[in-house]
């Protein structure tokens, strides 16, 4: 694998963050202790769930944060920041701790999906750079997962680089879609650099490069027997692409004793055509070979070809997943949640809004999953106050936050803590999994929800309570700046 070169990306910050730094140095709160949750309001696409993703991304941020002179010198070019402020940003390290919830996790609105605990300085100057990776990989993952339980266990490949907005979009968008369950990508340096499975078919510039149609597939055939995924649209999918392809099977791949190849359809109506494309290559003996499709695909588009009675074995989705274009934001926030004070004690802090949905869950929490132990199935998220400790040997009732009275008893879980210690005391603490394990863990994770979750339209809410003391808390911080 690639040895990824780590840019530094310390000055990939909001502007306010140096300023606001400045300001709490001069005003001698640089050591004062904060917490800062990462957490988002609404799944895109109005679905049921969100899968986390861009943690390694962090990591490798965190690791390498630093001012180099030149970012030093710009800054006092701009003859806004103390000369003391300056000399402390020559030094600057991120001396904090981090928790997080693993990439590939199923998550839910209002969950800390990251908390930082640092110096008011750190943990304010690492705002943009941790819901930027956070946002963009948890979109695509989210995205991919969606898309990938569409196509109810054909092979989805991600081909959107061509159509990513930036580099970093392609390169890590890719990754965040093998997270979600794509089984490979198109984007060659996703693989050099993260391993993504890179692979993929013919253009049509390889068509037309030859005389003819059939010549171009002989070639191909013969330089890769064993790969053989002949791109069927170039003319007339029917009259000439699906002929062309089975006289190339035939005369190439038949002699070798090769039964495995694909053709790919990129236009025209994929249901009538994969269907008719299939009884052609059975009735020719290629029964073996798969049929791709692409062309502006998503989840709504495959789920509707399969209903249609489609003869798919590959989908091929570029656009509308590397941009999720149906809904291109995945708006998480970074609120502050406690701060400390001198003698360490930690004081919760609430974020008021108008808007009950956007008031924030205050203090250092924790935040648990309930599995019932007969279903093994997700019952429910619980946050408490970070000293609270989940009995999860007998029952427990549970209340909704906004509407208090409605209970619900849980009964038979096991309680799972879904953070975990990412940074302690600036330094890495956390085992960095292999994207394979990630993808599988994603895999196992989204297979604990129930199918009313899972739904696209309408989805099942699923339960993120509070415990009493949680609760009570934030009720009194409300009252309290009422
Ligand atoms: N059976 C189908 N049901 C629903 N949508 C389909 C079906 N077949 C294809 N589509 C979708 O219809 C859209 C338009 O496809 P179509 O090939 O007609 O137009 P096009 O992309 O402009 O073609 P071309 O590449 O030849 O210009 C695509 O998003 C495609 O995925
Ligand atoms: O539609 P998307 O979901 O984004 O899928 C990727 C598209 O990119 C390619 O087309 P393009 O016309 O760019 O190149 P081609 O000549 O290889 O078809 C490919 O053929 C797909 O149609
Ligand atoms: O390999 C392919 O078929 C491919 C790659 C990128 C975009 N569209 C198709």
């Amino acid at each position: 694998m690639k040895t990824e070169e780590k840019l530094n990306m310390t000055m990939l910050c909001d502007f306010y963050e140096l300023t606001m730094g400045n300001g709490y140095f001069k005003n001698g709160y640089k050591d004062r202790i904060t917490y800062f949750d990462v957490f988002f309001r609404s799944v895109p696409d109005k679905g049921g769930f969100a899968i986390v993703a861009g943690l390694e991304q962090l990591i490798d941020y965190i690791e390498n944060l630093h001012f180099t002179k030149e970012d030093i010198e710009y800054l006092r070019g701009r003859k806004l920041f103390d000369e003391d402020f300056l000399t402390y940003l020559e030094n600057f390290r991120f001396t904090g701790d981090i928790y997080a919830i693993p990439e590939g996790t199923p998550v839910f609105p209002r969950e800390p999906l990251v908390t930082v605990r640092a110096p008011a300085i750190e943990a304010q100057l690492i705002e943009t750079f941790t819901l930027l990776t956070i946002n963009h990989q948890s979109l695509i993952a989210t995205k991919a997962n969606r898309i990938v339980r569409a196509a109810r266990g054909r092979t989805v490949l991600e081909f959107g680089s061509r159509r990513a907005q930036g580099a970093d979009a392609a390169i890590v968008g890719a990754r965040a879609a093998y997270i979600g369950g794509c089984h490979g990508t198109a984007c060659t340096i996703s693989d050099e650099m993260y391993g993504v499975p890179a692979g993929g078919t013919m253009a049509h510039a390889w068509v037309q490069m030859f005389d003819s149609e059939y010549e171009a597939f002989k070639t191909y055939c013969e330089i890769y027997p064993t790969n053989a995924t002949l791109l069927v649209d170039t003319y007339n999918t029917l009259k000439s692409g699906v002929p062309n392809a089975i006289r190339a099977f035939n005369e190439v791949l038949k002699p070798l004793g090769i039964t495995k190849c694909g053709i790919r359809l990129d236009s025209g109506d994929m249901t009538y055509l994969s269907r008719q494309a299939r009884k052609m290559l059975d009735d020719a003996g290629w029964t073996d070979c798969k049929i791709s499709v692409s062309n502006s695909l998503d989840e709504y588009l495959i789920q509707d070809l399969l209903i249609q009675g489609a003869e798919i074995d590959m989908f091929g989705v570029g656009e509308r997943m590397i941009t999720a274009r149906s809904e291109p934001v995945f708006g998480s926030v970074y609120k502050l949640a406690a701060v400390e004070d001198e003698e360490g004690n930690i004081i919760p802090k609430i974020k008021v809004s108008e808007n009950v949905g956007k008031i924030t869950v205050p203090h250092f929490k924790k935040l648990y999953r309930f599995y019932g132990r007969d279903t093994g199935k997700a019952i429910a998220d619980y946050m408490t106050v970070y000293d609270e400790q989940v009995d999860d040997t007998g029952d427990m009732e549970l209340f909704d936050p906004e509407a208090t009275w409605k209970t619900k008893t849980v009964y038979n879980f096991t309680a799972r803590e879904l953070q975990v210690p990412i940074f302690l005391g600036g330094k890495c603490v956390y085992e960095r999994p292999s994207l394979e394990q990630i993808r599988e863990y994603c895999r196992q994770q989204v297979d604990t929800l129930w199918d009313e979750v899972k739904r696209f339209d309408y989805p099942h809410k699923y339960y993120v309570d509070l415990s009493r003391k949680l609760w009570q808390i934030q009720q009194d911080l409300l009252r309290a700046k009422r």
